[in-house]
């Protein structure tokens, strides 16, 4: 109960600042503190409805915390123009792999994400509070990228249960938060994996956030994101001499989409 008046404070106080035009490190500050509070409390409240209805950590409350995390978008006026969502629509288990660029993400994420998937997630996001819960009981998985040993060893794992489990696994290949509206040099762990289980790639890209999101000038309003779900790249066949050229491929692949999508001219059509 006190919760939700927390909410409805934030809600207000943000609606005074969009009337009173405070400055925008200021805006940045309260619509990402937002954000954060939102996480928790949605967090909170779903966690409990996730052990009612399937009992533990299961790849079922993906279901549910993908439908509370789809009314975030309202709050912040962002809007998503989804192409490609056939693409999904592959026999069996699959390894997606997207661009990441912010905490948003996982407003872009829950918008398309296919049911029976889990994602790779670094482990510290375990102690998030209740969002570590609830990530925990969607059955994320944890990595420790401090340690590469660790981190092929359970993506080893996941190798072989995926295809027992018939789980699609979303990994960002990025490793990280990159905000540039480029990409970041590709991890090869979503690429290993794929091979090793011998399942397809299905590439997604968002555009960039750029011209509604930046950390470093403090601009967060609202804006329209592109997203494309690509054909799958088949792995069938493939061994881990061919991890390099199938890392190599899909960058190359997601790039050009993203500066598309971005309205920002390739690098080949740069130089011609
Ligand atoms: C109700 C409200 C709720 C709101 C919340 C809802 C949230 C939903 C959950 C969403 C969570 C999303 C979280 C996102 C993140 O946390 S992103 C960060 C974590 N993810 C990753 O880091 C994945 C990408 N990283 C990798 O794949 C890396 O490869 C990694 C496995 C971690 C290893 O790291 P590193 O050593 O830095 O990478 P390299 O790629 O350079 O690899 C080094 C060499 O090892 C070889 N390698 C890598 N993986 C394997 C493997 N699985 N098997 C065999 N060999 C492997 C690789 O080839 C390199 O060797 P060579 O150079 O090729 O010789
Ligand atoms: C009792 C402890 C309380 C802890 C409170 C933590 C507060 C954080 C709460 C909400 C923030 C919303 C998080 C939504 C999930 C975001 C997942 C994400 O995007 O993680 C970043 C990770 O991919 C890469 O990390 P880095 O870019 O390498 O860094």
């Amino acid at each position: 109960m006190e919760l939700g008046w927390l909410l409805w404070g934030a809600a207000v106080l943000l609606l005074l600042h969009v009337l009173m035009g405070l400055s925008p490190a200021v805006n940045f500050a309260l619509r990402i503190g937002f954000y954060s509070f939102l996480c928790l409390l949605a967090s909170a409240l779903t966690a409990p409805v996730c052990l009612l209805v399937n009992g533990g950590r299961t790849v079922k409350n993906m279901r549910i915390i993908r439908a509370v995390v789809r009314t975030f978008k309202y709050f912040f006026g962002l809007r998503f123009e989804v192409k490609g969502l056939e693409n999904f629509k592959v026999e069996g288990p699959a390894i997606i792999v997207s661009n990441h660029q912010s905490i948003l993400d996982m407003m872009g994420l829950m918008e398309i994400l296919p049911d029976n998937c889990v994602q790779v997630a670094k482990k510290e996001l375990m102690y998030a509070g209740t969002v570590g819960l609830i990530i925990y009981l969607g059955g994320v998985i944890f990595i420790n990228r401090k340690s590469t040993t660790d981190a092929k060893m359970v993506m080893a794992e996941v190798a072989k249960s995926m295809t027992a489990d018939n789980v699609k696994v979303w990994v960002y290949p990025e490793g990280t938060r990159n905000c540039t509206g480029d990409l970041l040099p590709f991890k090869k762990g979503a690429f290993h994996i794929a091979v090793q289980a011998q399942v397809p790639v299905i590439p997604v890209v968002y555009s960039s956030f750029t011209s509604f999101y930046n950390p470093k000038t403090k601009l967060f309003t609202s804006g329209k994101i592109k997203v494309e779900v690509l054909p799958p790249i088949e792995t069938k066949g493939l061994t881990s001499d061919d991890v390099s050229d199938l890392t190599d491929r899909c960058f190359h692949t997601m790039r050009e989409t993203l500066f598309r999508l971005s309205g920002r001219p390739s690098e080949s059509k740069k130089s011609s």
